[in-house]
Order: C-alpha cells, then sequence, then structure tokens
C-alpha cells in the first residue's frame, strides 16, 4: 500500500487552497508538485498551497521561531513562490484552530512578509493585520485589449497594480495576465486588480494573480485597492488623522479593510475549511515524472 498525505481544502472569500500540513517540513514540495495539487481536474484543485510548517524547521522562518510557532510557506498555483497571501493567512490560521494547534484569540503566524498577528473570534470571521502597504514612485498603466488606464503601484508584501475602471466587463476574460507597464515597475511580476465604485467607501473588484490566473479574491489585493481608493478619494489616514474603512467585494464574497493613520491596515473576513482527505503519494510521485 502506498504511502498517504494528509491534507484539507479551504477557503476565503472563495479564494481556494489545498492544505498540506508537514509540521516537521519533511515533504519535498517541490513547484510541479504543487501545480499537480492545484490542478482543477487532475488534482485536488485550488488557487494556491497552503504548506504548514513549524518556523523552527523551516529555513525561511526559522529566524522567526521565537515570535510565531507556525510558519505559512504560501505557494501559487502554478508553483511558485509569493512573499503573502492574504486570504491564505486567514485560512491557515483556521487551518490550526481546527487541528487544535491554537484556540480562539490572537495568533501569530509567520509569513515570508514577516510575523501577521491573526485574530479568531469566538465564530465566524477572522482579521489580520497586514502591516502597512508600501507606495513606490512611479506611473504604472495597465492595458486590456484596446483599452488602458493608469493604476496604483502598491505593495502588500506582494506587488499589486490598481486599476479604476468604468466596468468590470473592461477586464475581459482575464485568461492571462494583463500587460502592465513600465515591466521594471514589477520586476518579480505583479498582481492586477480592477475595480469599480459601488457606493461610499465601498467598492467591487477582480483579480488576475501572479502564478494563479484570474481568482474569486484575493486579500492582499484587496488591501492594495482599499488603500488606492483611500488616497484617490482624500481620504488617506496619515493626512486625516482617521481611519478608513473600506468594503471590498469581491466575486466570492466581501472583504472589510481598515487602515489606521500609523498605516497599519487590517482585513476581516471569513475562512472555511470544506474537507479533509489523504493524498496518493505515489500518484504524487508520478505527476513529476
Ligand atoms: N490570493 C492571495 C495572494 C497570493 C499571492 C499572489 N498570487 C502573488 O503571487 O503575489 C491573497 O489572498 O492575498
Amino acid at each position: 500500500m502506498s504511502t498517504r498525505i494528509a491534507f484539507l481544502k479551504g477557503h476565503g472569500t472563495e479564494n481556494d487552497f489545498v492544505i498540506v500540513p508537514d509540521p516537521e517540513n519533511a515533504l519535498d514540495l517541490s513547484p510541479a508538485a504543487v501545480a499537480a495539487l492545484c490542478d482543477r481536474r487532475a488534482g485536488i484543485g485550488g488557487d494556491g498551497v497552503l504548506h504548514v510548517v513549524r518556523s523552527a524547521a523551516h529555513p525561511e522562518a526559522r529566524a522567526m521561531a521565537g515570535e510565531a510557532e507556525w510558519f505559512m510557506d504560501y505557494r501559487n498555483g502554478d508553483g511558485s513562490i509569493a512573499e503573502m497571501c492574504g486570504n491564505g493567512s486567514r485560512v491557515f490560521a483556521r487551518y490550526l484552530q481546527h487541528a487544535g494547534l491554537v484556540s480562539e484569540g490572537d495568533v501569530a503566524i509567520a509569513t515570508r512578509a514577516g510575523v501577521k498577528t491573526v485574530h479568531i473570534a469566538k465564530n465566524g470571521d477572522i482579521t489580520i493585520g497586514m502591516g502597512r502597504a508600501r507606495l513606490p514612485e512611479g506611473d504604472v498603466t495597465v492595458a486590456v485589449g484596446e483599452r488602458s488606464w493608469p493604476a496604483r503601484n502598491v505593495n502588500m508584501g506582494n506587488p499589486h497594480a490598481v486599476a479604476f475602471v468604468a466596468d468590470l466587463a473592461h477586464a475581459g476574460d482575464l485568461r492571462t495576465a494583463p500587460p502592465v507597464s513600465p515591466a521594471s515597475a514589477y520586476p518579480d511580476g505583479v498582481n492586477v486588480e480592477f475595480v469599480v465604485d459601488r457606493g461610499p467607501r465601498h467598492v467591487a473588484m477582480r483579480v488576475h494573480e501572479r502564478g494563479s490566473g484570474e481568482t474569486r479574491s484575493c486579500g492582499t489585493g484587496a488591501c492594495a485597492v482599499a488603500v488606492a481608493a483611500a488616497r484617490r478619494d482624500g481620504a488617506d489616514p496619515a493626512v486625516t488623522g482617521t481611519p478608513a474603512t473600506y468594503t471590498v467585494d469581491v466575486p466570492g464574497g466581501r472583504l472589510v479593510i481598515t487602515e489606521r493613520p500609523d498605516g497599519e491596515i487590517e482585513m476581516t473576513g471569513p475562512a472555511v475549511i470544506v474537507a479533509e482527505g489523504e493524498i496518493d503519494a505515489d500518484w504524487l510521485a508520478q505527476t513529476l515524472d
């Protein structure tokens, strides 16, 4: 009988993940293995993988082990590595709670973008402290077909280009990554958000994610959108001295983002574990041949 590898499936506003608990970092989770797991026809299916590892057991997280016991080793659906995943961190915290590894309240999680504090409420949503946005200088343009828009470069640990558009349909089918120029603004690739207004401090977005394609939600993207919208609306908390809260509708649900005058950003939304199972290790090994 072949070896089995435990997995779970979870999502946050329908940004879905294959969760692979591997406390001692014993699995060789190569890019090809991640892509095979995320394949929606031949694999389990997901926008990415949440590899759950003890910080002390992972070379990229060892230095954070004193602050956060668990490291979110996040991978995009194509197997590439990303610095941060906002929805993933809520689902990661939900998994830790589900597995009895943490209780409700505040939990520190190590990520490639540093240690994040996640608050698990008694019932319902999870809030994560996302840290501060960086807004690199320089004009950026996003194009789809004949249309193009000026965009805001926002870094939430990972890179985003936020374009305000008249109609979300103008983003097209998003089967391929929309060109962003100049390419030099994003040497490591970029996540692209298209945004429309829904009401006061209420927007809706679609996203094309680096390494995953169009997804039903992107947490870091929603934060980037809230930051860009606040600058556009003259509601920059650092200038007004008051927090700015935006409701961001995504195709898979709703996220609420607050930026405080000190620049700290909090994101609140759901996180759900939907299934548990076992991966056939022989199948996974064959996918790599
Ligand atoms: N869906 C995520 C972002 C995942 C990483 C992104 N695709 C990248 O490469 O930066 C989120 O919820 O933030």
